[in-house]
This record gives C-alpha cells, sequence and structure tokens, in this order.
C-alpha cells in the first residue's frame, strides 16, 4: 500500500512563500510526476513528503496516517536522487545491502532481496564491482535497487536521470517504466524533462511559482490544457499563441495552436508568411514562418521538408485543434 494525501501544504523560507498550498491525491500504485519551471517548488515538495523538510502548515498522509512529525526514515518512503549518493569503498551488492543490514536484517533476507532487485534492473554482472567501475547508468540503477530492496510504500525521485547523456536517459526511462509496472509501486518523480513525464507518469502535477495549475493525465494536458500557462508548457517546440482579435475573434483573448497541428503549402493556405528559419530534425522540420496576420509562428512537419528561408508560404491550422483562453488566461468552454 503507498496512497499520499496532501492538504494545503504551505511551505515559507523566511517571508519567501515557495509552496501556496498545495492539495493532492496520489493512489496507490500510481506514477506521478511534478513538472514547472526552475524554481517553482517541486523539489520542496517532494523534499516535505519525504520529511526532509516540514512544511510551515498543512497535512501530508500516507496510507491515511498522518505524517507530519514522524521522522523521515519512519515515513516507508525511499529516495532516489540526481547524485547516487553510493559509498565508494562497497562493492554494488554492499550498496544495495546496506539499508537492510542497518536495520538488523538477516543475511539470507539481505541476498535475496537484493538478488531479486538487482536482477530486476540487469544488474547482476556488477554485483561485485565498486561504483568507480560503472557507468553514470549503472550507478543510477545501483541507486535505485538499494531504494527497492527496502520496499518502501512511496518511491520518490528528483530528477533521476539528469546526469545521464541522451540515450542512458532513454534506456534508464524505460527499466524505470517496467519496474513501475512490476513492481506496482507508488512513484513521485521530479523532472525537468517533457519526455520523461509525458512518457512515464499516469498523472502529471505542473506546477508554477509554488501552486499546482493543473493535474491530469499526459494526453489530458496535452489535448485539454485548462489554461495559457499549462498549454505552453506542455509539448514540444510549444504552443503558438495568437492574439484573438487577429483572427476576428471577439471573445478569446489568446488562441493557442500547436506547431503539429498547422499544415504548409507554397501554393494556398489561410495564413500567408515567410519563411525565417528552418530547422532539419530528421523525423521532423521545424519551419518558423512570419506571417503579417499572425506574426511569429512555429510549423512542426513531419518527415523532410525542402523549406528555405524567404521562401513564401501558407500556414493552415488542423480542423479543431485550436485552443481559446479567455481574458483571465483560463480556457474558454
Ligand atoms: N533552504 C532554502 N532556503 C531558502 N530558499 C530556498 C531553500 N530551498 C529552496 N529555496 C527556494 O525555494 C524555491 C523553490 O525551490 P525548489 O528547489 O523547490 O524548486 P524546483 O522547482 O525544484 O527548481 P529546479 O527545477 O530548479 O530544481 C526557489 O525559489 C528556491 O530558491
Amino acid at each position: 500500500m503507498g496512497s499520499l494525501q496532501l492538504k494545503s501544504i504551505r511551505k515559507a523560507y523566511g517571508s519567501h512563500e515557495v509552496l501556496k498550498g498545495i492539495d493532492l491525491e496520489v493512489k496507490d500504485g500510481e506514477f506521478v510526476i511534478f513538472v514547472g519551471p526552475s524554481g517553482c517548488g517541486k523539489s520542496t515538495l517532494l523534499r516535505t513528503i519525504a520529511g526532509l523538510e516540514d512544511a510551515t502548515s498543512g497535512s501530508v498522509q500516507i496510507d491515511g496516517v498522518e505524517v507530519g512529525h514522524v521522522a523521515p526514515a519512519k515515513r516507508g518512503i525511499a529516495m532516489v536522487f540526481q547524485s547516487y549518493a553510493l559509498y565508494p569503498h562497497l562493492t554494488v551488492k554492499d550498496n544495495m545491502g546496506l539499508g537492510l543490514k542497518q536495520a538488523g536484517k538477516p543475511k539470507a533476507e539481505i541476498e535475496e532481496k537484493v538478488g531479486k532487485a538487482a536482477s530486476m534492473l540487469s544488474l547482476d554482472p556488477y554485483l561485485a564491482r565498486r561504483p568507480a567501475e560503472l557507468s553514470g547508468g549503472q550507478r543510477q540503477r545501483v541507486a535505485i535497487g538499494r531504494a527497492i530492496v527496502r520496499e518502501p510504500k512511496l518511491f520518490l525521485f528528483d530528477e533521476p536521470l539528469s546526469n545521464l547523456d541522451a540515450a542512458l536517459r532513454v534506456n534508464t526511462r524505460l527499466e524505470i517504466a517496467r519496474l513501475h509496472r512490476s513492481l506496482k509501486a507508488t512513484m513521485i518523480y521530479v523532472t525537468h524533462d517533457q519526455v520523461e513525464a509525458m512518457t512515464l507518469a499516469d498523472k502529471i502535477v505542473v506546477l508554477n511559482a509554488g501552486q499546482i495549475e493543473q493535474i491530469g493525465s499526459p494526453m489530458d494536458l496535452y489535448n485539454r490544457p485548462a489554461n495559457v500557462f499549462v498549454a505552453g508548457f506542455i509539448g514540444s517546440p510549444q504552443m503558438n499563441f495568437i492574439d484573438g482579435a487577429r483572427l476576428g475573434d471577439k471573445t478569446a483573448k489568446t488562441i493557442g495552436i500547436r506547431p503539429e497541428h498547422l499544415g504548409l503549402s507554397r501554393e494556398s493556405g489561410d495564413w500567408k508568411g515567410k519563411v525565417v528559419h528552418v530547422e532539419h530534425l530528421g523525423a521532423d522540420t521545424i519551419v518558423y514562418l512570419e506571417s503579417e496576420q499572425v506574426g511569429l509562428i512555429t510549423v512542426r512537419l513531419f518527415g523532410e521538408h525542402r523549406y528555405a528561408p524567404d521562401d513564401i508560404v501558407y500556414a493552415t491550422p488542423m480542423v479543431g485543434s485550436m485552443h481559446r483562453f479567455g481574458a483571465d488566461d483560463r480556457v474558454l468552454a
């Protein structure tokens, strides 16, 4: 079991309020990801759940039990950080089993649990090595293994992949997804990386300046952003925002349209523009164009396209792809 309830969590450092009333329900077995701009309070929230920070007010419950005054080690939580914090003089096996050894568990039990975690993480060949003899990805897997053997109610991950290179990030991401499926454990994960958030999460929590902007499944946030902030934060390249008045819309202050929901033609279309820059990403081509009617917009095309700066082109939004936001930046029904 591992459910979590946060009620009206506030946290201030001096007069600086970093968390401004966070309410959140995490169900047993859920994978929840916190995203948001730098400094919005993601790590502080995670550390508050872990008990490494005390909330200024509000309640943290794990499985329905208030843990505000329970020491971090007694909360049934395991935390995996960006820095692996492994003991350099211990082998992989001893690093993974240390927590159990310190808790006075019998040797046979430690052997069994470490063995099981190692095989889950494909770490069997490395059990006798020391951290210095491992790659960054392997070290992070050991850190995850160390968390698994403790069989926590809640796993907390604070940007666990951010020290890894791109290929390793993908592999380790898949590993974490698989792990979540096989352990059916509750996981809460902080990341800067949109792809991580979109691919791993059952539920994404978008934070901004200490408040929750929206909670939803990845596709909910992508398809139905509740406000301009979430619309602009989720999706890459970023959603285009156009002044409603420029499109003759009298109620919407802002109209959003994702770059992948625009078509491009040299012959005809809704918005005439001039190409200012093109990025060839292999699988996709990103075209930036300046249009008199709608300003600077980004178009994402599937495949390779031979547009070049100064080409005259026409962009056309796909039917039903516009998001309309009112004067308060909230989505209009
Ligand atoms: N110990 C502290 N004392 C004072 N202010 C702090 C302390 N820890 C964090 N802060 C401030 O709280 C705010 C939130 O920090 P936090 O680390 O939670 O943000 P974050 O969303 O995790 O950012 P990042 O994505 O950059 O890691 C920041 O403005 C930070 O400067």
